[in-house]
């Protein structure tokens, strides 16, 4: 937590750099070492995807590798959405943390708070979905439940809870970009919170209106990732520069409207 406030102080940046890697194994090396390179001096954070590095040969090895890459004080945010009972957690948050090397991971929160517990070691971040950027045809997260809202205000109301109990770590959530109005909702449920923002981009969600919705009062606490506008830009480094300069530009010139 310490490193991403840091960082995103020092660059007055609120970018995450998503590497979902795609492409033969020349390519991928290759454009994983650019990107990395390009983007460090623009990037609060970066967020290997774990689906990309499993799905190759040597894919753990390659993800460790890259890791080492980043400059150590980048925060790296491991994106497994883990999500199982605290023995089987707790063997994934030894891979997170010992093995690859991150400071925060992504949890799925859905099978209840023990498998949050295991991944909220000290000075770790942890960021559990609350509403994700995808619009399934069948999906559970808007689904009402009897009593205190939707599924997603239950994930995020366990986030606040497990944030103030867990003081040796922190807890985030994830929101995805492709509903504002959801977002103001969540701000206003979990008004400290980090969130992070997938969906910009590749998948059409609205930078200003996420914006506009998700800020603080204080002009930060989201982090926006950008995997496949990144990776696929012809200069990555300008790509993520200039998703930083509209961010920045939003955050100097509007307040968020749950203010
Ligand atoms: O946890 C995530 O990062 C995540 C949550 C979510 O709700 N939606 C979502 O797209 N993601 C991830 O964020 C990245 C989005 O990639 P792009 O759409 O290419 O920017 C992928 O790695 C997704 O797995």
């Amino acid at each position: 937590m310490q490193k991403l406030l840091t960082r995103v102080q020092t660059l007055n940046s609120l970018v995450c750099v998503g590497l979902d890697p795609v492409g033969d194994d020349a390519t991928v090396i290759r454009r994983l070492h650019e990107v990395v390179t390009e983007t460090s001096e623009y990037a609060a954070a970066f967020k290997p995807n774990l689906a990309f590095f499993l799905s190759r040969e040597n894919g753990v090895a390659l993800l460790e590798k890259t890791v080492r890459r980043i400059p150590s004080e980048i925060p790296v945010i491991l994106d497994g959405k883990f999500g199982d009972i605290s023995s089987t957690a707790e063997q994934y948050a030894r891979f997170a943390y010992d093995i690859i090397g991150a400071d925060a991971v992504t949890v799925n929160p859905y099978m209840g708070d023990d498998t949050i517990r295991p991944f909220a070691r000290p000075g770790k971040m942890v960021f559990s979905l609350a509403k994700t950027s995808n619009k399934p045809q069948h999906g559970l997260q808007d689904a009402a439940m009897t009593r205190g809202g939707s599924i997603s205000d239950w994930a995020a109301r366990l986030a606040r809870l497990m944030d103030e109990e867990l003081t040796e770590a922190t807890i985030g959530l994830v929101v995805g970009a492709s509903e504002p109005d959801t977002v103001v909702k969540l701000r206003v449920a979990c008004p400290e919170q980090w969130f992070l923002v997938p969906g910009i981009g590749a998948q059409g969600g609205d930078l200003s209106a996420t914006l506009r919705a998700g800020l603080r009062t204080d002009g930060s606490g989201l982090l926006i990732n950008s995997s496949r506008g990144i990776w696929q830009a012809k200069n990555a480094g300008t790509a993520a520069r200039e998703l930083m300069e509209q961010i920045n530009q939003f955050r100097t010139v509007t307040s968020p409207n749950h203010a």
